[in-house]
């Protein structure tokens, strides 16, 4: 059994959150900070790493202080980060990823979809290491973010002497150590961890191959120790020079390893946040085409790991609800009541619902308006809305927020579906992130799926898969397994209700028509 604490720092795209927890996974205090978003131009989205740095630190700190725990106390440090580029000169400072823009603007977010071309360019390849990411790149890689780097802007490529995936930045600023993670290599580098090598093949197709000077060398599986928090670093975050600090993950990778790591095989943990990761252990190398690896030991060593996708989830209900006609209506009562957005237009649905029954049933959305992550692995997909009438104001904007849940859910279901179909066994359904604070979200997905819904009685479980790699760093326990076993305790159970079920066979198939009906139309205009 482990003693003393352990921290968990989770970079997510809007926000940073430091958690402090117990050897029993309690949470003893959790602090979180707002992290910015630069979009220079169109599909660009670009961050600064210098700003989540400072930001991870005022979190850690204000947790570390309200936990009322002993700073020697502290035993380890887990990072987890959206898998976005940061680019870094030889003396550490960041490098502008868009030309004009500023230098401390150096990351190129996971969301941002400059790089189509390069995509396409190593997409073209055929080589045989793309089998291991569900058979082509993904706009959403590094691979293609480093390519237009280097097409685009050479005086950053040239001057770049390290790109990091964000949670390996973290992790080498903490301990002064120029490590990479298993993780953040295996599923966006293209790294092929069952063979532990880079394919030079696909590198030197698309004249890559002095990348490999440009990242770290040294790559550590996920629950390894780098090292010991530097004095810097230490003085920076408040800790002392005695705390672990776990090799980094991507943030999805540290939520599933909270929610699949005491039961990997059958257990799908989907991480509903800003986008939605549907993160998938087996014992066996199973190809899903479409869907992103299968990882050699990317999320939980000794499993491969098949992850599919959505890229717009959270943020697409966030964006349905700003940008509806009865947007200031609902965001001013919404303030003037003092709740979050969501619960009053939750309450919104509740009165459609007694006027009628499923007043999603004639308004159908199809939500790949970020793309489609998988399993169609279309990052040019666009989303669609079927069905509207001139309605207005609450019952409007209630309405569309309704029918879009269910499209998201719609599209979990196709992952699920495709998965299936390829030889995965899916026999339980878990979930964390930002959506576990809305209701409806958690009725509409349990419905959808047909599938029971199994929270975790810790509402960061993000955060928490963080603490709990850190602690297997620091020798607490010796797997992620045992240690998932001690640190997380289940929660609520949200019921699927076998009455909806007919209705969404009906609206899934509705959902899937959807996308027929874009082709046709596409190839019309075209
Ligand atoms: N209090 C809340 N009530 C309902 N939904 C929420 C709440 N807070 C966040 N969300 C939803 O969660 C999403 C963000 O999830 P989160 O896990 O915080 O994102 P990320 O990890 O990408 O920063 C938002 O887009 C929003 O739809
Ligand atoms: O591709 C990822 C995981 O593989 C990204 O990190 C993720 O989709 C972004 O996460 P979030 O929605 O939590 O901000």
């Amino acid at each position: 059994m482990g003693s003393g604490y352990f921290l968990g720092v989770d970079v997510g795209s809007a926000s940073v959150r430091a958690g402090v927890f117990d050897a029993s996974g309690k949470r003893l205090a959790f602090a979180t900070r707002s992290i910015s978003q630069f979009r220079p131009g169109p599909e660009r989205v670009e961050q600064s790493s210098a700003e989540i740095w400072q930001q991870v630190c005022h979190a850690v700190k204000e947790a570390v202080s309200s936990s009322g725990v002993c700073i020697e106390d502290i035993r380890s440090l887990g990072f987890d980060a959206t898998c976005s580029l940061v680019a870094l000169d030889e003396q550490g400072r960041g490098l502008a990823v868009s030309p004009g823009e500023p230098s401390d603007h150096n990351i190129i977010m996971w969301m941002d979809h400059r790089a189509a071309q390069e995509t396409q360019r190593i997409n073209a390849t055929q080589d045989p290491s793309l089998r291991y990411v569900g058979g082509e790149v993904s706009v959403e890689m590094e691979l293609p973010k480093v390519l237009w780097l280097k097409n685009h802007f050479p005086a950053t490529w040239q001057s770049a002497h390290r790109f990091y995936d964000l949670a390996d930045f973290l992790v080498s600023k903490a301990t002064a150590t120029d490590v990479a993670g298993l993780c953040t290599l295996t599923c966006k580098w293209n790294y092929l961890a069952h063979e532990q090598r880079f394919s030079h093949s696909l590198l030197d197709a698309v004249e890559l191959t002095d990348l490999l000077g440009k990242i770290p060398s040294r790559i550590l599986p996920p629950g390894a120790g780098v090292g010991t928090l530097s004095s810097d670093a230490a003085q920076a975050l408040g800790l002392t020079t005695a705390v672990v600090v776990a090799s980094g993950m991507i943030d999805a990778h540290a939520g599933g390893v909270a929610l699949a790591g005491a039961e990997p095989e059958g257990t799908l943990a989907l991480i509903s946040g800003t986008s939605n990761c549907h993160m998938l252990c087996s014992r066996h190398e199973i190809h899903t085409p479409g869907v992103w690896g299968p990882y050699w030991s990317a999320m939980l060593p000794g499993y491969w790991l098949t992850e599919g996708g959505q890229s717009a989830a959270g943020a697409l209900v966030d964006w349905t609800l700003q940008e509806s006609g009865a947007s200031a209506e609902l965001f001013n009562k919404a303030e003037a009541r003092g709740c979050h957005p969501i619960v009053l237009v939750n309450e919104w649905v509740a009165a459609l619902e007694e006027q009628e029954s499923e007043p999603g049933r004639y308004l159908h959305v199809l939500a790949d308006h970020h793309g489609n992550r998988s399993p169609r692995a279309r990052p040019d997909a666009r989303g669609s809305v079927c069905g509207l009438t001139l309605e207005r104001g609450e019952m409007q904007v209630a309405r569309l927020y309704l029918a879009t849940i269910q499209a998201i859910a719609c599209g979990t279901r196709h992952i699920m579906e495709v998965m299936r179909e390829n030889g995965h066994t899916i026999s339980r359904l878990t979930l964390c992130g930002g959506a576990t604070h809305n209701p409806l979200w958690l009725r509409e997905y349990a419905d959808a799926t047909g599938c029971d819904i199994h929270l975790m009685q810790e509402e960061d479980a993000v955060t928490l898969g963080a603490a709990i790699t850190g602690a297997v760093a620091c020798g607490a326990w010796t797997t992620i397994p045992s240690a998932c076993q001690a640190m997380v305790r289940s929660g609520e159970v949200i019921k699927a209700n076998p009455a909806r079920r007919n209705f969404y066979d009906r609206k899934y198939q509705a959902y899937l028509m959807l996308w027929d009906q874009q082709q046709a139309i596409n190839q019309l205009m075209q």
